[in-house]
């Protein structure tokens, strides 16, 4: 690991359904970093993802957050260091939105007065002030996500572990709460499909390739067009930070 490196995965191998599914991924992330994590379909990011916030155990690797290994954090340190916008969560039926969202809140031991304003600046945020008390089980695909965001965003946690922030979102609002993750200056691992967006947000990158880490570095050094080729099958380039397409995209992938 890097000195500076707040969160560094070394050498990670993790199994998930009885077979290898990572295979000795390896990355750094700067304190105050966005590092963004992509690759095709099936490539293990989320499998990554889910060793980092308890979903899933690493069969070997290290893992090492704010300089100490992830085994000597208790359970409840690390939960109260990252937080994970994730892509298997419902929300519980009956729950209003502000519910989840102040759920997130539940034993940060800040005062009733600090909670309700915490609350009020995500709800605000996310564009869901006035929806505050509906059923959060009846909100839209894009509305949900958008409460996850608000939760995260109000507990404000020293690791974002984001898991496709971009998912159902509309354009306003992928660029509205991924601006205001980014003003916070905390350190962030995401996924991404889509290449703008990760060339816009990421200072960094790892691109994930059938469960290996096969480049990393700024989004314009690794996202090359041989690299784009060879991952994903299509022909294109990155032109500051726009993705175009160039070409037909082949069918041949698998
Ligand atoms: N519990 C499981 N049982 C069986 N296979 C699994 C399980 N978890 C993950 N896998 C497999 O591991 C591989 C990596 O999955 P993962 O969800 O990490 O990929 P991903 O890169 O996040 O993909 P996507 O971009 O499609 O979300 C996939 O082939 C997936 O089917």
């Amino acid at each position: 690991m890097s000195s500076e490196a707040f969160l560094g995965i070394r050498d990670l191998h993790v199994e998930a359904g009885g077979l290898p599914r990572v295979h000795g991924v390896s990355l750094d992330v700067g304190e105050g970093r966005f590092h963004g994590l992509l690759g095709p379909n099936g490539a293990g990011k989320t499998t990554v993802l889910r060793v980092l916030y308890r979903a899933a155990r690493a069969k070997s690797g290290t893992i090492t957050l704010a300089g100490r290994p992830m085994r000597d954090w208790t359970p409840r340190g690390w939960a109260g260091v990252t937080g994970a916008l994730v892509q298997e969560s419902g929300l519980l039926s009956g729950l209003s939105v502000r519910d989840v969202v102040e759920i997130g809140l539940a034993r940060t031991g800040l005062s009733e007065g600090d909670t309700a304003k915490r609350i009020d600046e995500a709800l605000d945020l996310a564009g869901l002030a006035d929806r505050q008390d509906q059923d959060a089980s009846t909100l839209s695909g894009g509305e949900q996500q958008r409460t996850h965001m608000a939760q995260l965003l109000a507990r404000d946690p020293a690791l974002y572990i984001l898991d496709e922030p971009t998912n159902h979102l509309d354009l306003h609002y992928q660029l509205v709460l991924l601006d205001e993750v980014r003003r916070r200056g905390r350190t962030v691992l995401a996924t991404f499909h889509d290449l703008s967006m990760a060339a816009r947000y990421c200072d960094t990158v790892t691109v994930m390739s059938r469960g290996r880490s096969v480049a990393t570095g700024t989004p314009a050094d690794t996202l090359t067009p041989d690299l784009l080729r060879e991952v994903y099958s299509v022909e294109g380039q990155l032109e500051g930070t726009l993705f175009r397409l160039e070409g037909p995209v082949r069918c041949d992938r698998l």
